[in-house]
């Protein structure tokens, strides 16, 4: 695989706070979030539900002000790396527009930042074949399976090539073997475009399998419990969940898991 981190800093976060003003009372999302994230890396948040793993996601992508703290992406402000396209962004649900080919809805931000359709078209096709979807460029999304839909709307994130990729929760809606297979997918193609990726999960498994890091946060306030290098070999099958490395890696995560938990209680 070509992905490395090569130790330039994509993320840089301290005392970062974000407190929402609510009809009922102000609700405590993030409280005092320390993170770097250098280029290249995979890192995943876990956490309980509420925690603010999305809220944390929203910052870097300039969807949410901090009310407190400190935070630089790519080295300038979240508007700034926003108004750059620093970032491609993945829902949980694919969010594609049904009137749109697969080709068309993955060619929609390219026509927004105004590129010449020639140049559209190329990097469609490119995109979508990274993702295994070359021959469905025609096809509606309601054509194709969940799975597919999903690599499609990651075609889409990466057509501009944003250094970043933002993905929440992108395989939770999905079963197990399709989840399976796309954590493997996704793995070759970090390793081919060597993006810097944050992902979202609730799955120890799935967290373990994919990252360079694992950040466990805790429940409300949001706070970063642990910080976890997951150093295994970076060329990876689903086999190595067998491994002692990678169930000490998961028992690890779990018990911060857990230890955030009994902080609630
Ligand atoms: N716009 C908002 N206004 C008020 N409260 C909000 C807002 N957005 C999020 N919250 C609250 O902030 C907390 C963190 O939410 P967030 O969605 O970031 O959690 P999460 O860890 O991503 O949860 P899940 O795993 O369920 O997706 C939750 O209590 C949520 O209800």
């Amino acid at each position: 695989m070509a992905a490395t981190s090569n130790g330039v800093q994509v993320i840089d976060i301290a005392g970062l706070t974000l407190t929402f003003d609510t009809a009922d009372g102000p609700v405590y999302a993030l409280s005092n979030v320390d993170l770097t994230i250098s280029e290249g890396e995979f890192v995943s948040f876990i956490g309980p539900s509420g925690c603010g793993k999305t809220t944390l996601l929203r910052v870097i992508a300039d969807l949410e002000r901090p009310t407190g703290g400190h935070i630089r992406v790519n080295g300038v402000s979240p508007e700034e790396a926003r108004l750059r396209r620093d970032y491609g962004y993945v829902f949980q649900s694919p969010a594609l527009y049904p009137w749109r080919t697969i080709e068309k809805n993955v060619m929609l931000p390219l026509e927004i930042f105004g590129l010449p359709k020639a140049e559209r078209r190329e990097r469609a096709r490119t995109f979508l074949e990274l993702v295994n979807l070359k021959g469905f460029e025609r096809k509606f999304p309601w054509q194709l399976s969940g799975g597919m839909q999903q690599r499609a709307s990651i075609a889409r994130a990466l057509s501009f090539d944003p250094r970043l990729l933002l993905m929440d929760e992108p395989f939770g809606a999905l079963d197990e073997i399709v989840r399976d297979h796309l954590n493997e997918q996704l793995l070759r193609l970090w390793g081919k475009t060597g993006k810097t990726v944050l992902f979202v999960t609730h799955s120890i498994p799935e967290a373990v399998f994919l990252s360079t890091k694992i950040v466990v946060m805790s429940p409300r306030p949001g706070r970063i419990i642990d910080v976890i290098d997951c150093d295994l070999p970076r060329e990876r099958t689903l086999d190595i969940r067998e491994t002692p490395a990678f169930l000490a890696i998961a028992h690890r995560v779990r018990d911060g898991l857990r230890a955030g938990h009994s902080y609630e209680d």
